[in-house]
């Protein structure tokens, strides 16, 4: 039996006026797969996440979720359908308590039960204990946790991050890679983790895809990735 990819990005082109930032990628991702998105700065990575979530209407090509394209859909009628994304800024209101902005950004995905969403939520990344808090006293670490929780609200099916370790010391990057590895199994989240800490990624990550100046370099297992030559020469350099 044929597999029908879950998700799937066929020949994108996205322009910014002259610049052409991506320029014929194709990826296919399953159910539940954590897939790396990895290149140097400028490849492309921030705009492929805004063409897939809808921030950015590509020159071409499409996006397919489930089979339906939904290249042309708006950004709140993709979310609608389970595409959730995080920005490489913490996207949190730090004047307002934890447990009121999950509730309500979960009210706002249309989640069935917001209360029970959020409170399950923040039980899962560790931080139910600071429900009543002021975001903007939590530690950064906890923030940016607080970040992936607003992007799980509403049972998203497909997630995209981008880097979600920002700004985290090595300890606390790991830790957040443990609960998006687990809440993607626990969930059958599919997830697309754009992120430089390549640690992280080829530690969590099913299949690796690199992208170079816009155009797909290589795509394989994290161990693939490693020992690809052009991969080495492009972008890891001799750290890899
Ligand atoms: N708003 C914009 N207007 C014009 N050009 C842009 C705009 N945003 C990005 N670009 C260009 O598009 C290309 C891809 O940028 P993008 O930010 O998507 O790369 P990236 O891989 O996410 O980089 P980084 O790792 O630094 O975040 C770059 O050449 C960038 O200069």
């Amino acid at each position: 039996m044929i597999q029908v990819p879950f998700f799937s990005v066929r020949d994108l082109v996205v322009d910014y006026g002259g610049v052409r930032a991506i320029d014929g990628v194709h990826l296919e991702i399953n159910k539940g797969e954590i897939r790396g998105l990895i290149g140097p700065n400028g490849a492309g990575k921030s705009t492929f996440i805004d063409a897939v979530t809808g921030r950015r209407i590509p020159t071409a090509g499409q996006v397919q979720l489930g089979g339906e394209d939904i290249t042309q859909l708006a950004v709140v009628a993709r979310r609608m359908r389970g595409v959730s994304r995080s920005f490489q800024r913490t996207s949190i209101f730090h004047d307002m308590n934890v447990l009121e902005q999950v509730f309500l950004a979960s009210h706002q995905a249309q989640a069935k039960d917001p209360e029970r969403d959020a409170v399950a939520i923040l039980e899962e990344l560790d931080l139910l204990q600071y429900a009543d808090w002021r975001a903007g006293d939590l530690g950064y670490g906890q923030q940016r946790r607080l970040d992936l929780a607003l992007a799980l609200v509403g049972s998203p099916s497909v997630l995209l991050l981008d880097e979600p370790m920002a700004g985290l010391t090595v300890t606390e990057s790991r830790d957040l890679a443990q609960h998006l590895k687990r809440l993607a199994r626990e969930r059958n989240v599919t997830v697309l983790l754009v992120e430089h800490d390549m640690e992280v990624v080829f530690g969590i990550s099913d299949r690796v895809t690199v992208l170079e100046l816009g155009k797909p370099l290589a795509e394989g297992t994290p161990d693939e990735i490693r020992a690809n030559p052009k991969v080495r020469e492009a972008y890891l350099g001799s750290a890899a």
